[in-house]
């Protein structure tokens, strides 16, 4: 997954490179955290793993390396790829291609979060870390963009359901940018509750979509949940508010089997927009997956989407993974529990609720709680 690297091999002007995973790496080892962990061997997504949720062309699009491609589909590919400024070659100026190495990394990082998925669902692993790139929440059936190619998580949760036929998996999106191919995926499947905590600004943020109105169609409908920022600075407050206001009551409701998490950490402090704009604490994400952990007997499993500010990234990951091995995670800041959310976070955390409390009538004892900051939310007894 380090090989997929732009043919201009500039990281600066592509934030999505390897650098990402190596610093994370190092500094998993630097905390020691490798050694309470159990490595699981990565193998590659097989083609009719992907097309669970990618078409066939898609997949022999970009599944295949060259010489494996037909000729035609040759024509057709070359028309998929452009020049980019730098120099190099990509689906759009963001989405880069390298054609010895992009193939085996997409298909390695969904090969990796199915794996893992697959061992936490059988009771084999407690929970799990799938450190990867490229990211995979944007990759939509036959379309590749915002860095990605094949919906890892997307993949791997279709995987648990037709495999191992579970009835209830909850996937929890934190990356800054709302996963609009996993809602797509889902958006008519009881069987996944999709909830994603994005910056929305009306749909003038990358990707577009995430509209607190979008609630699922069919037997769906109720079980996607989209909470959508706008641009004014989030912070831990109002991440925390979601969480005991929405996210969780919803999903200790759905009482899920096995909870699958899009980890972006682009929401973290130090990223600009347009790849982020907020500013939550690296602790922050372990508290949020610790809160996680009291769901599906503790299985939790996180995959990397985005996040690239390389330190913040770094300690965001190592705060998450000392929650999932159960060590004592930093708390949050005495500011940031005392702190009410901002008025525009209590405006979006009303609306979300009058909108999805039609599906989910246990949110309305949570209304009045919104405006509270945590401390203020615990003390009144609703943690
Ligand atoms: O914001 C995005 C994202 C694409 C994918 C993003 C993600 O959600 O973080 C994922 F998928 F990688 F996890 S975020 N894009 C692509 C990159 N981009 C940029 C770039 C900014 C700097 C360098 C290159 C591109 C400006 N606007 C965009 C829109
Ligand atoms: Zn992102």
């Amino acid at each position: 997954m380090l090989n997929h690297i732009c043919k201009c091999q500039n990281n600066s002007i592509h934030p999505e490179n390897p650098d990402r995973l190596k610093i994370i790496w190092t500094k998993f080892n630097d905390e020691n955290l490798i050694n309470k962990c159990q490595l699981v061997k990565s193998r590659r997504a097989m083609r009719e793993e992907l097309q669970t949720c990618h078409s066939k062309a898609y997949v022999d699009m970009y599944a295949s390396s060259q010489h494996a491609r037909e000729p035609l589909l040759y024509e057709t590919f070359e028309q998929r790829f452009c020049r980019l400024p730098c120099g190099g070659v990509g689906v759009d100026n963001d989405t880069i291609w390298n054609d010895q190495h992009t193939v085996n990394a997409a298909r390695i990082a969904a090969g990796c979060v199915i794996e893992l998925s697959y061992k936490v669902a059988i009771g084999e692993l407690k929970n799990g870390f799938a450190l990867v790139r490229p990211p995979g929440h944007h990759a939509e059936d036959t379309q590749a963009m915002g860095f990605c190619y094949f919906n890892s998580v997307g993949v791997a949760t279709k995987l648990l359901l037709d495999k191992l036929n579970m009835k209830r998996i909850l996937i929890v999106d934190w990356d800054v940018h709302h996963g609009n191919s996993t809602q797509q995926i889902f958006y008519a499947d009881p069987r996944v509750l999709y909830i994603s905590l994005h910056r929305y600004d009306n749909g003038n943020f990358f990707p577009g979509t995430g509209d607190a109105n979008e609630c699922g169609i069919d037997k769906g409908c109720g079980f996607n949940i989209n909470i959508g920022w706008f641009e004014i600075p989030m912070s831990d407050a109002e991440y925390l508010a979601a969480f005991r206001c929405i996210v969780m009551p919803i999903a200790r409701q759905f009482n899920p089997e096995l909870v699958m998490v899009s980890a972006g950490f682009d929401a973290a402090a130090g990223h600009a927009t347009p790849l982020g704009g907020y500013s939550l604490s690296p602790q922050c994400f372990g508290h949020m997956t610790q809160q996680l952990m009291s769901l599906a007997n503790g299985k939790v499993v996180l995959a990397l989407e985005g996040g690239y500010e390389l330190l913040p990234l770094a300690e965001s990951c190592v705060s998450c993974l000392k929650a999932l091995v159960g060590m004592p995670l930093k708390p949050i800041s005495p500011e940031e529990l005392c702190r009410p959310p901002c008025q525009q976070a209590i405006k979006v955390l009303d609306m979300t609720i009058n909108i999805q409390g039609v599906y989910w009538p246990c949110l309305a004892e949570f209304k009045e709680s919104i405006s509270k900051s945590q401390i203020e939310a615990e003390q009144g007894g609703i943690n």
